[in-house]
């Protein structure tokens, strides 16, 4: 699926110097169901500033993806204020200030990969020079250089989903928003999809917030750890986890300091969880 977004082809203003990317005021939202209001988020508050690595974890149900969605613009907040590169979402994603990505590739079968990844800038009227320039960046950053002709089917999922991140990178946005994009890969390729996430990001200094349901992805991953409570999601516990290093390899997840981050990520889940119902 692609965000809408304007074919404009003029630079971005940039963000307040030291300003958050993301900067989250008392934020809630309620959907109006036919069976009545569901709280989704309550009470919000959260600043993440440009080039870090924010992972959400929390139970199911708890507003993970709704708050990515608010970032977006896809869904409108019922109260609070959320400031995205220093404008509201709107205004951010107008400006394609964030790649959206999913946790089905969503890739066109009829299209070959290369085409997939130019499809956000072909209904933009980018020229085709560009595009091609364009996607053969993204396409080698992902390590999918030589499959561009190839169709969706043909590839992997774990390649599958790299080609729908090169297509979330095509206007290289500021800010990456990933809503469990390996939820549905096995553990191997998981984790050799989070290694070259993390090389990728550090590569091109993306802000990158990420919802997944694994204390170790979580931890391996991020700068910092987003704790969420069930129904209605709140903010548990924020923690940094930058102490591991910008680089990691997988080996990490053996060291004491990240067992022991993922031991607080756990406590957390726990002292959110209520046993009563
Ligand atoms: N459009 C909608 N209308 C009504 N309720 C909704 C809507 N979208 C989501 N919800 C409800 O809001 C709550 C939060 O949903 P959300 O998808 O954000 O949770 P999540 O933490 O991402 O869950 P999961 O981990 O299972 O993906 C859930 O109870 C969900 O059923």
């Amino acid at each position: 699926m692609v965000v809408p977004m304007r074919a404009s082809t003029e630079p971005a203003p940039r963000a307040v110097a030291g300003a958050p990317v993301v900067d989250i005021k008392g934020l809630s939202l309620t959907y109006e169901a036919a069976d009545g209001p569901v709280y989704a988020l309550s009470n919000v508050d959260l600043q993440i500033a440009e080039g870090e690595f924010v992972s959400f974890i929390g139970p199911s149900g708890c507003g993970k993806t709704t708050l990515l969605r608010v970032v977006a613009d896809l869904e409108q907040p019922s109260g609070g204020h959320i400031r995205v590169n220093g404008v509201s979402p709107n205004e951010a994603r107008l400006r394609r200030d964030y790649g959206f990505i999913f946790q089905a590739p969503a890739l066109y079968p009829w299209r070959t990969i290369r085409r997939n990844v130019e499809l956000p800038l072909e209904i933009f009227g980018i020229s085709k020079a560009e595009r091609r320039e364009r996607s053969a960046r993204q396409l080698e950053l992902v390590n999918l250089k030589g499959f561009e002709n190839k169709f969706p089917w043909q590839l992997s999922g774990g390649m599958q989903q790299r080609a729908s991140i090169a297509r979330a990178l095509s206007f290289d946005p500021k800010l990456l928003l990933m809503d469990e994009p390996f939820g549905a890969l096995d553990e191997i390729v998981r984790d050799h999809l989070n290694e070259q996430l993390l090389r990728l990001w550090d590569k091109t200094g993306k802000t990158v917030l990420f919802v997944t349901h694994s204390i170790p992805e979580a931890v391996f991953l991020s700068t910092k750890i987003v704790v969420m409570s069930p129904r209605p999601g709140r903010i548990i516990d924020i923690i940094d986890a930058s102490s591991l290093g910008r680089m990691r390899d997988l080996d990490i997840r053996e060291t004491p300091e990240f067992l022991q981050i993922a031991h607080r990520v756990r406590e957390g889940l726990r002292a959110g969880h209520s046993y009563d119902d």
